[in-house]
């Protein structure tokens, strides 16, 4: 298992090592013991969840508020998507930036994304399917959001406004400069 350093601190990306032979292929997805050496700290992951997009959906910006905060572990089972993450920490030297990463079935890199940051990706291909671990539990009255387009964070889908497929939940969602007002 390998790890990169993001240019935003704490976020990094990891690469398992992958088995190929004539069957096809086996890595470990995930393995706490080496996890926690690689990230340097203890994450104890609770909830595993898994989506499935069509090409151009876009979910997020996503993250839960307070003591619900949640890191996540995010990867591509199948097909490939655009990753992106906000840092939300106030007093962290890249906040309110973004960094972007591509994760597919292809390259298994796996994007360590910690507590305060916004998450959201979108669908490269159709029928694509993430599996993210959390570190704390699903809290509905927690969940908060940023419009994917913020004119503040300008954020580089790739893709046109038109093509794009979202949730009505994340079409209502506001603006980073709201959100932080509303607070
Ligand atoms: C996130 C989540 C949703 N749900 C339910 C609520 C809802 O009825 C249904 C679909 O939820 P959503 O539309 O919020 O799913 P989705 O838009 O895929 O939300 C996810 O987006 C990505 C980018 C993240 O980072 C995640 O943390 C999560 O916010 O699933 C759970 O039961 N448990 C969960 O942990």
């Amino acid at each position: 298992m390998k790890r990169t350093n993001t240019f935003i601190k704490d976020c990094f990306i990891i690469e398992p090592r992958v088995f190929k032979d004539e069957r096809g292929y086996f890595f470990e997805s995930f393995n706490q013991n080496q996890f926690n050496d690689i990230a340097d700290q203890d994450i104890s992951f609770v909830q595993d969840n898994e989506s499935s997009s069509r090409k151009n959906v876009i979910r997020g910006l996503h993250f839960q508020e307070g003591i619900h905060a949640q890191a996540k572990l995010v990867r591509v089972v199948k097909g490939s998507i655009r990753d992106i993450v906000v840092d939300l920490r106030e007093h962290s030297t890249t906040y309110k930036q973004y960094f972007s990463i591509e994760l597919s079935e292809t390259n298994a890199k796996q994007l360590f994304v910690p507590r305060g940051f916004a998450h959201g990706f979108i669908a490269l291909e159709p029928h694509t399917i993430i599996n993210y671990k959390c570190d704390n539990f699903y809290h509905k009255d927690s969940e908060r959001g940023i419009i994917y387009n913020d004119k503040d964070l300008n954020i580089d889908w790739g893709i046109s406004d038109e093509d794009i497929i979202l949730s009505d939940k994340d079409k209502a969602l506001p603006t980073l400069s709201t959100y932080l007002n509303e607070k």
